[in-house]
């Protein structure tokens, strides 16, 4: 028994060792909202880390507590207790002013509602949050990001001169320009077509592939969490499963609904808007093969395998 456990431990090192290092962690992350019979434990006890260079989703039923994680990862809430930390800074320690001077610099933010300041062009929403920070641009870095998302030739439009999906390439590449040390994205896709989705997949997944970006994304979207190398399942404020590159019908499975939607995907040819760099991201079949996504081994940061992730997976 001893023998066999001490070979698990050995094992578990040996998969740690191998982790790419955790960009964004949190330790027995409780929220709570309220007080009383009526009190709200909207995380409870949760233990999580985000390895370099992956794309993770969160998903999970409506009120099981993916908002609140990541705006608490995101330094956007205070945890009740636990702790949270981004590149090696404890977030829940810092004060208001040091919060946001973490946000500005170390982290991205990708909305639902792309949030673009209508009155700028594109050029200038991207280049925002270096302009508050007095940050200088990198222009080789803010060229490669543009390039990315593909939106070179539109640089010059403001918002409403933009499609849907267009203004959110524009707020990946906004929340990608500082070069931050992890990008959280809540429900990206959530108000774009199934073309436009896509796009915008493509980038993010593309951003952790080829630009070495680390990438958290809440979505409903069983197709959207296809892209990631990484899904997590959230219930009641505790994680219940930590998938390693999913399949669609896994992630059906996990989450327990029916596989009813046509694909969009089905027919798609691996060019699309993004042209020929878009054929650089494994389409989703791919990033399922469980084998290697984009030179990461996956099975390599999961939680319930090394013990690293996860601690406190509901289970
Ligand atoms: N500011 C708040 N005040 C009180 N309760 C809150 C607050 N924010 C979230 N909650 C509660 O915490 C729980 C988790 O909410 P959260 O928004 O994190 O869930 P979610 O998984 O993101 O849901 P959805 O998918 O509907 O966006 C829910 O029961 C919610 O009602």
């Amino acid at each position: 028994m001893d023998l066999a456990r001490g070979r698990h431990r050995a094992a578990q090192d040996e998969q740690a060792a191998t982790d790419p290092p955790a960009r964004a962690y949190a330790r027995d992350l409780v929220r709570t909202y309220g007080t009383g019979p009526t009190q709200v434990r909207a995380l409870d006890g949760v233990s999580v880390d985000f390895a370099q260079g992956r794309l993770t989703a969160i998903m999970g039923p409506s009120g099981s507590g993916k908002s609140t994680l990541m705006h608490c990862m995101a330094g956007l809430d205070q945890p009740t207790s636990g702790a949270v930390v981004v590149d090696g800074v404890e977030v829940s320690a810092l004060s208001q002013r040091q919060l946001t001077r973490l946000r500005r610099t170390r982290i991205g933010f990708v909305f639902q509602a792309y949030n673009l300041v209508p009155t700028l062009t594109a050029a200038e929403n991207i280049t925002l949050p270096l302009d508050i920070a007095r940050t200088p641009v990198d222009r080789a870095w803010f060229d490669e990001v543009v390039d990315a998302v593909g939106m070179r030739a539109r640089l010059h439009h403001r918002p409403n001169a933009l499609s849907g999906g267009e203004q959110q390439r524009v707020a990946c590449a906004r929340a990608l320009v500082g070069r931050p040390s992890v990008v959280f994205a809540d429900e990206p896709t959530g108000n774009l077509d199934s073309r436009s989705s896509r796009e915008v997949l493509t980038f993010l997944r593309r951003s952790v592939d080829e630009l070495g970006q680390t990438v958290v994304m809440v979505t409903h979207d069983p197709r959207a969490a296809t892209y990631a190398h990484r899904v997590l399942l959230l219930g009641d404020g505790r994680i219940t499963a930590d998938l390693d590159a999913p399949t669609r019908e896994q992630i059906l499975a996990a989450v327990g609904a029916d596989d009813e939607a046509d694909d969009p995907r089905d027919g798609a040819t691996t060019s699309g808007p993004l042209t020929g760099r878009h054929a650089a991201v494994p389409a989703p079949g791919a990033v399922s093969t469980g084998s290697t996504t984009g030179g990461v081994s996956t099975g390599s940061t999961t939680g319930v395998s090394t013990g690293s992730t996860s601690g406190g997976s509901g289970q």
